[in-house]
């Protein structure tokens, strides 16, 4: 049901400076954030770092009532809740790593039914349990449910069918309270996945605002810097970045403004992206030899180094300017001033890739999306991918057979990796064009110069050619097995 529409325009801009520090809108949130207030299912789909967090935090602070956020990753709350919390708001999050004490006053203020939180940060397995629906129906008795926010909803589809059927689950909200919008919101959906989304979700067409906008970043500049396995592409990285430090001393007006701003010469923040977990380690660990305060972050680190290495990156702590992570650290997590994104090998999805480099330039200046692209590479993640399939046709719950849904997602993977591949290959167009082709939209993004095509075109058919093994040489270590890969997430 949508609600009645009143004049809130004085609250709307009130609310963005007094709470949460902006000037003003960007383009298109105003208008998200009214129909969210209307009462409209909102499903927003808008490039990385667009602010679309804002577009049901910010009603959540406005309207009465609670609203409760369905996030995938640990790190992504933890992220959110800290800037919320800064901000003076009232949120809590019940997630593996809350303590039984915290977790019990959470509890209590959600039992009353008018629960003093505003927004409570959920994982979707939580949302499967029944304590936690018993105490959502007595909120929405006292109508104080104000509204579900399924932040990364693509995982709905990308994952629910298979590895996290929690995400499938979510479809619980509609059934059991119809009245309750759900706002979703998305850097990363094809046609397919939306309507997957949508459907699994059971939003019905006649109360849902759809806003589909662009994936472009402009400021971010593509690369792809090739590779085989012959050539250890370290050198090459610490180059860069020693380089990228040596420009900064030596431009004696930026050096003093970074020391009037008391900024580190060698913080130049940057996320490195490794497929396995031992890279992580050893990559950060040979950084660290070099002189860059790097750190890993990965599944296998304890949740107190996790937080330790992931707070020292936000706050800009010397010795903590590069996170050398793993898929475990990407989506959503926000952080202003990262000048540089490096995949140290293709990584297994054209989302994840769009994703991760996504952390870089959130402040709108330029920066960097490197990636080290082999054949080998690819191979390997090929493979990976044929495996992890191959284990869920095994796994128990497939026992039966794949179901529709099902095939489509492992369908929808296998392209998407094929796509990724084909945009490493890819010397003839500009990347940001190849990027928006893929999520499906017909525009000519804006491109300064900003990736390696547009840059010079010549001389990327020519490192192409010198950096990459032959591909009868890849099929022939193919056959030996030479790709097989170890464990890794
Ligand atoms: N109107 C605004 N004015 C200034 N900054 C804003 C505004 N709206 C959002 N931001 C800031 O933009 C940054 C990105 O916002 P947010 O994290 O919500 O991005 P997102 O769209 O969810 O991206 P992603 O999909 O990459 O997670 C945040 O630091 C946020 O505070």
């Amino acid at each position: 049901m949508v609600r009645q529409k009143r004049s809130r325009t004085v609250d709307l801009d009130f609310t963005l400076r007094k709470v949460f520090g902006k000037s003003g809108f960007r383009p298109v949130q105003r208008e998200v954030i009214n129909a969210v207030l209307e009462g409209h299912d909102v499903f927003l789909q808008a490039a990385t770092s667009f602010g679309k967090s804002l577009c049901f935090q910010l009603p959540a602070v406005l309207d009465f009532g609670i609203t409760v956020v369905v996030s995938p990753l640990l790190a992504l709350m933890n992220n959110q809740i800290a800037g919320l919390r800064a901000a003076n708001i009232k949120v809590a999050t019940i997630n593996s790593t809350t303590t039984s004490a915290v977790r019990t006053s959470i509890l209590d203020d959600l039992k009353c039914g008018h629960p003093l939180t505003r927004l409570l940060y959920v994982t979707p397995e939580y949302c499967a349990m029944d304590h936690f629906r018993r105490i959502l129906r007595v909120i929405h008795e006292q109508r104080e449910l104000a509204r579900i926010a399924i932040d990364e909803a693509h995982c709905i589809s990308e994952w629910g069918h298979d590895f996290r059927p929690s995400f499938k689950e979510l479809n619980f909200f509609k059934k059991e309270f119809p009245d309750v919008p759900i706002v979703c919101c998305t850097a990363t959906a094809t046609q397919r996945v939306r309507d997957d989304i949508i459907t699994t979700l059971a939003l019905s067409e006649r109360n849902l605002k759809m806003y589909t906008m662009t994936t472009s970043r402009p400021n971010l500049h593509y690369e792809i810097r090739f590779k085989s396995d012959e050539v250890d592409q370290y050198d090459d990285f610490i180059s860069w970045i020693r380089a990228v430090h040596g420009r900064r001393r030596k431009d004696a007006a930026r050096a003093s403004q970074l020391a009037m701003q008391d900024e580190r010469i060698d913080n130049v923040s940057g996320i490195i992206y490794t497929l396995y977990r031992k890279d992580c380690e050893l990559l950060a660990a040979r950084l660290r030899d070099d002189g860059i305060g790097a750190k890993p972050y990965h599944a296998g680190l304890t949740n107190s180094d996790k937080d330790a290495h992931l707070e020292g990156w936000v706050s800009n702590k010397e010795g903590y300017d590069v996170i050398v992570a793993t898929t475990a650290f990407g989506m959503g997590i926000d952080k202003e001033n990262v000048r540089f994104v490096v995949h140290w090998q293709i990584p297994k999805s054209f989302e994840g890739f769009y994703q991760e480099a996504g952390r870089a330039g959130r402040d709108g200046k330029a920066s960097l999306c490197i990636m080290y692209y082999g054949r080998e590479d690819r191979d390997r993640a090929a493979g990976m991918l044929a495996r992890d399939q191959a284990r869920k046709e095994n796994s128990k719950s497939n026992k039966g057979g794949m179901g529709p849904a099902t095939q489509a997602a492992a369908l929808g993977r296998a392209k998407s990796l094929q796509s990724l591949i084909a945009y490493c290959e890819s010397t003839s167009a500009c990347r940001h064009q190849l990027i928006c082709q893929y999520f499906g939209e017909d525009i000519t993004p804006e491109c300064e110069w900003a990736c390696d095509w547009h840059k010079n075109a010549t001389a990327l058919v020519k490192r192409k050619e010198e950096g990459l093994a032959s591909e009868e040489w890849c099929s022939t270590q193919r056959e030996r097995g030479l790709y097989s890969v170890d464990d890794y997430d």
